[in-house]
């Protein structure tokens, strides 16, 4: 198994108060599959993300990815996990505003030992035209597929997309979702949509539902049909 979460734990305190963001979770994916991840405010998405990223640690439990437990190695592997393998995209794009698009992918080929030629993936994502632009003179569509390209040029492994078309209208969201259904296809990325439009799952190959830092729902979407034919 590609990505393998067992019994895994992480709270929060807050003065007094302990949180469960992750609540015993125990959850199995396959490389090349496409999640959504549903679930209502504070159930535990981001930090799911978060764990499998790297970005932050587990309290307990076995994160294995192909052959590493990130439970158990040091902060500079777990530094080099994210590097190499894992692209994150978010809901405000995070693109640096003095740099133009062709700069904002440069910043994440400059750190990646896989990475793949700018020029190719402003191609795939069809910004290559707008190379010499900068963030503020885009669309937010555009923008997100800058942030998109950002994270392929480094050619990861896994694709971790929080909220990717949360401040986008329907057309720009689709557009994005063609995108990530396109890069899944080609590159055999592994892909996780945060999402709180259950429309999405449609197109998804799992369909994981937390509440309150568990999972209520791990289902394989035997009705998946093409992005381009989700509707909302
Ligand atoms: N750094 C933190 N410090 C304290 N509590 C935190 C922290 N990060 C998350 N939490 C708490 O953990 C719980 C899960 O948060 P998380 O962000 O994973 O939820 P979510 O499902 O992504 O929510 P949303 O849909 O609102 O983004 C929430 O109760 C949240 O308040």
């Amino acid at each position: 198994m590609f990505i393998q979460l067992k019994n895994v734990n992480k709270k929060y305190t807050n003065g007094k108060n302990v949180i469960f963001s992750l609540n015993n979770l125990n959850l199995e994916v396959k490389k090349g599959e496409i999640v959504t991840v549903l679930g209502p405010s504070g159930s535990g998405k981001s930090t799911l993300l978060n764990l499998i990223g790297g970005i932050d640690r587990a309290d307990n439990g076995d994160i294995v990815i192909e052959n590493t437990n990130l439970t158990k190695i040091s902060d500079k592997e777990l530094t080099k996990y994210r590097r190499d393998k894992i692209g994150f995209i978010f809901q405000f794009y995070n693109l640096i505003p003095n740099l133009n698009v062709y700069e904002n992918v440069e910043v994440s080929t400059n750190i990646s030992k896989n990475a793949i030629s700018i020029e190719k993936v402003l191609k795939d994502v069809d910004m290559f035209d707008k190379k010499e632009k900068f963030p503020q003179e885009l669309s937010g569509g555009e923008q997100q597929r800058v942030s998109i390209a950002r994270a392929l040029a480094k050619n990861p492994e896994i694709l971790l997309c929080d909220e990717p078309t949360g401040a986008l209208d329907y057309k720009n969201a689709k557009e994005i979702l063609n995108l990530l259904e396109k890069i899944n296809k080609e590159y055999n990325t592994t892909i996780f949509i945060v999402t709180h439009n259950n429309a999405i799952s449609s197109m998804a190959d799992r369909i994981v539902r937390l509440r309150s830092g568990e999972i209520v729902e791990d289902k394989i979407n035997t009705a998946k049909i093409p992005a381009e034919g989700v509707e909302w």
